[in-house]
């Protein structure tokens, strides 16, 4: 059972323990509420019979039947609830921890509030339907056959008229499972729709009012959510014509029990006992029936939730070995790279970045100078071919072990809404609050964050949404300074940067990198003319690699940029 529910509901090991153990609890619950009848039934023949026992029989039988029902249900509630709530708790962690081990491919793929609703409310939908419906359901497979054998040895036509009608009143649910599962996937896909069009909407801000859109953004939102009004009323439906019928049946099997009870005592083949007896059974039944019922509704519908919790569970992480880098220089041997299948943005790139030298990647927009950024920093895995570094294939290394190797500033500069202190120290955990300020200084930070109200302490907003662009770009860059790592890579660093902000971060750039394997992009020629080594890309391949004066004289492509690159200069607005 526990491997079962393992499978079945992506649980963990000791989650798919604990609801193996409420189903039990769940069954024996069931049949514990079967000897209140038993009891009832035993009572009605002495009476019948004139032998009633002492009141002490029925005192001790009714005490101990509390007792073992208190003592099954505070089991079946402690499994139900309490283990539910830490399941639910280590889902979220190891979801979340599936998610921080996988390459950034799986990211620029998703939608990341969808990847959120996953990790709260589909994990909630799951939580909420171990705590109430698996272990009933599951509790009443087993409950169900057994109480049926029973009944069917004492009597087989009172039996069959129990199990006959209540059957009917079921097996509608498993019948409809494919109309209610497609009818509730469509709806909870269309929500997520809406949930990301929200999302974009309010991201999206800056671009609707610039450009007028509200009206327009708004109408399309009021469509969709018509949309998946519909939708949902639909699948709504479904579901109540189902258990409409099912509710039918069920009414029906306590008619169809007295019917045939009735006509069984007149044939004389019963006595009226039995007929109380069964009919206690065939109530029991039927309360329990149309929990489990609603239960299995609610399992139906998890489905998709599920299906998505695997997904994420079944990716490839990126795995590796804890190794400790001494030397750092980067190889790339006939690497190649594709975002999405077939479409090679990389194709066949080699080159030697080394270290206690600057490499600089230059190209025409869109000739994959950051994807390389991103294979060497293991954000993404390369698909063929080999980055070496330490002589190590980057794959076989730990992200944890290369990450500790690596500082990286890259053109889109992610803040967290914390105290401009923390935000550096994200660059070195570890770092004093003296080191952190010497970082700021290197990286020209100090001027604006003495400006701020609480200077260091100051809170930053969501994403740094309270600074400029190029006073982010130098956060970031004071947090590289901080970490001072051995490979150091620039994404475009100055883009945001005035004249005189380049040029002092730039001094202190020219400090820092001595010894370091640094591996640059600039779109400003003039500052990587001085780099140990130029490597030309054309359309995700190298054209040409050396220094400035030699690819002056071979690269078709260098000129061509350089050339550019002066015209871009002289332009008037
Ligand atoms: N996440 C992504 N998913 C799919 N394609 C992508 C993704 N990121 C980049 N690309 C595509 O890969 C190609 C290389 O992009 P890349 O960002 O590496 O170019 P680049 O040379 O750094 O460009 P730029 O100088 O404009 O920053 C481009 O065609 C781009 O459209």
């Amino acid at each position: 059972m526990k491997e079962f529910y393992k499978k079945r509901f992506a649980l963990t090991d000791k989650g798919a323990r604990n609801l193996s153990k409420a189903t039990l609890a769940s069954f024996f619950v069931y049949c514990i509420n079967m000897l209140p009848a038993i009891l009832l039934m035993i009572f009605a023949q002495e009476v019948l019979e004139n032998i009633v026992k002492s009141k002490g029989f029925y005192i001790a039988f009714s005490v101990l039947t509390l007792i073992v029902m208190y003592i099954l249900l505070s089991i079946e509630y402690d499994k139900l609830y309490s283990t539910t709530y830490q399941e639910s708790a280590d889902l979220r962690i190891r979801t979340a921890e599936n998610l921080s081990k996988l390459p950034l491919s799986y990211f620029s793929k998703h939608d990341i509030s969808d990847l959120a609703q996953t990790i709260m409310s589909d994990i909630e939908g799951i939580e909420h339907a171990m705590s109430h419906s698996i272990p009933k359901v599951g509790g009443m497979a087993l409950f169900f056959p057994l109480i049926s054998i029973m009944m069917l040895v004492s009597n087989v036509k009172m039996g069959l008229a129990v199990i006959i009608p209540s059957l009917l009143s079921f097996i509608f649910i498993p019948l409809s499972k494919k109309i209610q599962v497609k009818g509730h996937k469509r709806y909870y896909d269309i929500l997520r729709k809406n949930s990301e069009s929200f999302q974009e909407n309010i991201e999206m801000q800056m671009e609707i009012k610039a450009y007028g859109l509200s009206e327009e953004m708004k109408e399309k939102l009021y469509e969709k959510m018509d949309k998946s009004e519909k939708v949902h009323l639909k699948s709504e439906m479904t579901t109540i014509l189902t258990m409409s019928i099912s509710s039918i049946f069920s009414f029906i099997s306590l008619a169809v029990v007295i019917l045939v009870g009735v006509n069984l005592i007149i044939n004389k083949e019963i006595s009226p006992l039995y007929l109380i007896g069964y009919l206690l059974a065939a109530m029991k039944i039927k309360d329990a029936l149309d929990a489990s019922k609603e239960g299995m509704m609610e399992i139906f519908y998890l489905s998709p939730k599920i299906e998505r919790l695997k997904e994420i569970q079944n990716q490839d992480l990126q795995e590796g070995d804890d190794y400790n880098l001494k030397k750092f220089d980067i190889d790339l041997k006939n690497v190649e790279f594709a975002y999405n299948k077939d479409a090679k943005v990389i194709d066949g790139v080699s080159f030697k970045a080394k270290q206690g030298e600057v490499t600089a990647l230059v190209g025409a927009s869109g000739c994959g100078k950051t994807t390389i950024l991103k294979l060497i920093s293991r954000l993404y895995d390369y698909d063929e071919g080999q980055i070496l570094i330490d002589d190590k294939d980057i794959k076989e290394i730990s992200t944890e072990s290369l990450f500790d190797k690596v500082s990286i500033v890259f053109q889109d500069v992610v803040l967290f809404n914390q105290s401009v202190m923390e935000n550096i120290r994200l660059g070195k955990q570890d770092a004093s609050d003296e080191e952190v300020k010497r970082a700021a200084k290197l990286a020209n930070c100090t001027d604006f964050i003495e400006k701020m109200d609480k200077g260091f302490d100051t809170l930053i907003g969501e994403n740094g949404a309270e600074l400029s662009g190029g006073e982010r770009q130098r956060l970031s860059i004071a947090r590289a300074f901080l970490k001072d790592a051995p490979i150091l890579i620039l994404d475009e660093i100055a883009a945001s940067l005035d004249v005189d902000n380049e040029k002092k971060i730039q001094e202190s750039l020219n400090n820092l990198i001595k010894d370091k394997t640094v591996v640059i992009i600039s779109h400003r020629m003039k500052s990587i003319e001085n780099s140990d080594m130029i490597v030309v890309l054309e359309n995700g391949r190298v054209e040409s690699q050396g220094k400035h004066e030699e690819l002056l004289q071979k690269s078709k492509v260098y000129k061509n940029l350089i050339e550019k690159t002066k015209m871009a200069e002289e332009f008037i607005y």
